[in-house]
C-alpha cells in the first residue's frame, strides 16, 4: 500500500492507494500533518510507501521520521516521466503540473490532453497526443482572486467564495463575487475555446479544491476530478517503479 502526500500553497492532501484502488483520503494542515500521518499508518498498518509531491514550503526534514518505517520518496524533476518535457525551464516547472502531466498521459493515452487545476493559482498543463508537453499557464486561483482584491486596496471587503445573484452586481459584495467567480468561468471557458481553435480534439480534465464549484459553472464539457493529482502521484511513482 502507497500513501501519497500532495502539498500545495493551500492545503496539504492524502490518499491511501491499495494497486490503483483509492482507498483513503486526507486533508492535513502544516502543523498537525505528521501526527495525522502516524495515525493513518496505524490504521493502514500495510503501508510501505509514502510518495511525497511538494510545492508548498513544507520541509523535507519533517518526514525524516517516517523513514525508519517506510520508504519515503519526493517526487522530483529526475524522476522518469511518461512524456516528453518541450517546457524551455523544465527545472523551474512545478512538481505537481509534472505529476498532473504524468497522470493525464497514463490515464487517457494517445489522445490530446488539457489538465485545469483550480487550486491557489489555476494552472494549465498541455499534452499532445504524442506524449510532448507543450506548457500551459499560470493564473491566481478563486481564494487568491478574493484576497488580492482585498490585500491591495483601501476599501474593499475581504468576502468567502459565494455563487454570484447575476451577471450585474448591484452591491459592492456583489460586485466582487461576479468579478471573481464570472471572471475566472469566462477565463477557463476561453482558455478552453482558443485551445479548441489550435487543436480541434483534446480532453480536458479539471481538478483542484475549486473543482466542484467550478465544474458545473463552465459551459465546456470536462472531465472533473478533484482527486486527480493524488491518482496521478501514485501512477507516476508505479511508473518510477517500472522503469527506473
Ligand atoms: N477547506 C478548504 N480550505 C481551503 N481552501 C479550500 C477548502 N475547500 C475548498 N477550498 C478551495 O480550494 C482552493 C485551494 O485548492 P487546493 O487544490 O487545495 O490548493 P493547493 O493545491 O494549491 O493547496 C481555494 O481556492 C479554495 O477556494
Ligand atoms: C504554479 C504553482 C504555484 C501552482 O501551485 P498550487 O496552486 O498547486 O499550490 C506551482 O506549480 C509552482 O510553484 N510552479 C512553478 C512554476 C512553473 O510551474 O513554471
Ligand atoms: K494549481
Amino acid at each position: 500500500m502507497i500513501l501519497t502526500v500532495d502539498i500545495g500553497n493551500t492545503r496539504i492532501k492524502g490518499a491511501v492507494f491499495e494497486g490503483s484502488t483509492q482507498i483513503d483520503t486526507f486533508f492535513f494542515t502544516k502543523n498537525d500533518f505528521q501526527k495525522k500521518i502516524k495515525n493513518i499508518l496505524k490504521t493502514h498498518q500495510k503501508i510501505t510507501h509514502l510518495v511525497v509531491a511538494s510545492v508548498g514550503d513544507v520541509e523535507k526534514e519533517s518526514f525524516l521520521e517516517f523513514k525508519k518505517e517506510l520508504n519515503v520518496h519526493f517526487i522530483s524533476h529526475q524522476d522518469p516521466f511518461p512524456f516528453l518535457n518541450d517546457y524551455e525551464t523544465p527545472q523551474t516547472l512545478g512538481i505537481d503540473r509534472m505529476v498532473l502531466a504524468a497522470g493525464a498521459t497514463l490515464q487517457f493515452p494517445n489522445q490530446n490532453r488539457l489538465v485545469i487545476d483550480a487550486g491557489t493559482c489555476v494552472t494549465f498543463d498541455f499534452i499532445d497526443d504524442k506524449n510532448k508537453y507543450h506548457g500551459g499557464a499560470i493564473a491566481p486561483g478563486l481564494r487568491l482572486r478574493y484576497e488580492s482584491l482585498h490585500h491591495f486596496t483601501a476599501k474593499l471587503p475581504l468576502l468567502t467564495l459565494e455563487n454570484p445573484k447575476d451577471l450585474i452586481g448591484k452591491s459592492t459584495s456583489e460586485s466582487i463575487h461576479s468579478g471573481v467567480v464570472n471572471g475566472l468561468v469566462y477565463e477557463i471557458d476561453g482558455f478552453i475555446d482558443e485551445y479548441r481553435a489550435r487543436y480541434s480534439n483534446f480532453i480536458i480534465i479539471l481538478t483542484g479544491g475549486d473543482t466542484d464549484f467550478l465544474a458545473k459553472r463552465l459551459k465546456n464539457t470536462i472531465f472533473a476530478n478533484s482527486n486527480f493529482l493524488l491518482e496521478s502521484l501514485n501512477q507516476t511513482f508505479q511508473y518510477k517503479i517500472k522503469n527506473d
